[in-house]
């Protein structure tokens, strides 16, 4: 196993290219390839889940190996549902945990071929493309919005359409209206017809340039860097205030953390303010992914919180609930779940471990979100610090860049 070890800096100004999102680059990616493959797809992401879904749609590979890539998998189910040949479609053993079910049996209410290989619910997949003839699906939206995004952007190449019914509390719903938003960009015809149903017009997609933009997920590291600073500027090129990406949120967030986002031409620049508030309190279920930033954030600042929405969390890239407590009880931080959707911290401490390592169990926002806790330690270590690849390759890079030093040990 590797181990790193990370020292910040005493002030930190830097100017940081972030990846790409690699949410637009998936969908942009699966758009084409249902299109005519001629659009002009610029600044793709050059993260694992993007590579993994670049290679499974250009190597005509009979079987396809996603790695950990929950959207690979979801969008590529329904893409290979309507793309003539058998395939198989598998990933890493955590993927094989993470469930499949509900878009499984939305797909083969429409007529598609998928037989489960191991496990009911779970890849791998063997699927086999063809038509299909259904045009209306009712499913629950409160397990993973990318099932829907996955059947949303096979839609405008049905013959009638689709038109998608949502049962139970739609989590994750900006990621869904970022699937419309590029379809719409591309051509195709998607809306909301009111707050649960989705209406997809059988139009083909169109051949347009696109530049993707920068991943708003990966700036909230850099805001929690600099909430964590005495002093910092960050620029951060390529993010925009009218976003595509439902994280974007993460600058309205930290406001509260004593940053204020300042908005320039292709770019944001992190300041510090002095105004930070004494408790937070957010329903995470539109932004999930930033959950672990703000965990780790606000008890390094000693800002107690309660964050709901977390529902999705567990299953993640990890349990990321459970995650997150065992670690932040390493750092001497004791966090509390309730109902499975909620994790709160009211101050409570506990001893914290001595030459404390945190373990990162296979998912990249683990080792994002913990390391810069070296910012008001003398230092942290990171287990597997290279499960960053899976959307942020060069993190480390740009650590040593704003001046942290990342020692092998
Ligand atoms: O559609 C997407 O690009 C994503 C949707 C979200 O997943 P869920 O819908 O499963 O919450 C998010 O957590 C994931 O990182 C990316
Ligand atoms: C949940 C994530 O990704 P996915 O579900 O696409 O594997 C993530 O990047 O935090």
């Amino acid at each position: 196993m590797m181990q790193i070890k990370v020292t910040a800096p005493a002030q930190i100004h830097t100017t940081i290219q972030l990846p790409s999102s690699k949410s637009i680059s998936n969908r942009a990616l699966i758009i084409n390839a249902l299109g005519n493959r001629t659009f002009q797809l610029e600044n793709l992401s050059d993260c694992d889940d993007t590579q993994v879904m670049i290679h499974a749609l250009n190597d005509g590979k009979n079987t396809i190996d996603i790695m950990a890539a929950g959207t690979a998998m979801r969008f590529l189910t329904a893409y290979l549902s309507v793309t003539p040949g058998t395939r198989i479609i598998t990933g890493t053993q955590r993927m094989q945990q993470r469930p499949i079910q509900v878009l499984v049996n939305a797909l083969r209410e429409l007529g598609a071929e998928i037989e489960y290989i191991i496990n009911d619910g779970y890849p791998p997949l063997r699927i086999t493309g063809h038509k299909l003839q259904k045009d209306t699906i009712s499913l629950p939206g409160n397990v993973s919005s990318q099932y829907i995004s996955a059947l949303l952007m096979i839609a405008p190449i049905l013959s009638n359409g689709l038109t998608l019914t949502l049962t139970g509390e739609i989590i994750s719903r900006p990621y869904i209206n970022l699937t419309l938003q590029l379809m719409n960009d591309f051509g195709a015809r998607a809306k909301w017809l009111n707050e649960y149903q989705l209406k997809v017009e059988p139009q083909p997609y169109q051949s347009i340039p696109f530049y993707v933009e920068s991943d708003w997920s990966a700036a909230s590291y850099w805001y929690q860097i600099a909430a964590l600073s005495n002093k910092a500027e960050i620029i951060l090129p390529g993010l925009f205030e009218t976003s595509y990406q439902g994280d974007s949120k993460v600058a309205e967030i930290f406001q509260l953390l004593g940053i204020e986002s300042i908005y320039g031409n292709k770019t944001v620049t992190l300041k510090k303010t002095d105004k930070i508030t004494e408790r937070l309190d957010y329903d995470f279920i539109n932004q999930p992914d930033l959950a672990q930033t703000f965990v780790v954030t606000c008890a390094l600042m000693n800002i107690p919180f309660r964050f709901s929405g977390l529902q999705s969390l567990k299953i993640k890239e990890t349990d990321r609930m459970a995650a997150l407590i065992q670690e932040m009880g390493k750092l001497g931080y004791i966090l509390h779940e309730t109902d499975d959707r909620i994790l709160s911290w009211e101050g409570e401490r506990c001893e914290m471990t001595a030459d404390v390592a945190i373990d990162t169990y296979e998912d990249h926002r683990m080792a994002m979100a913990f390391a810069p806790a070296c910012v008001v330690m003398p230092e942290i270590r990171i287990n597997n610090p290279q499960v960053v690849s899976k959307s942020y390759p060069y993190y480390w890079e740009d650590l040593k860049k704003a001046g942290f030093i990342i020692e092998e040990v």
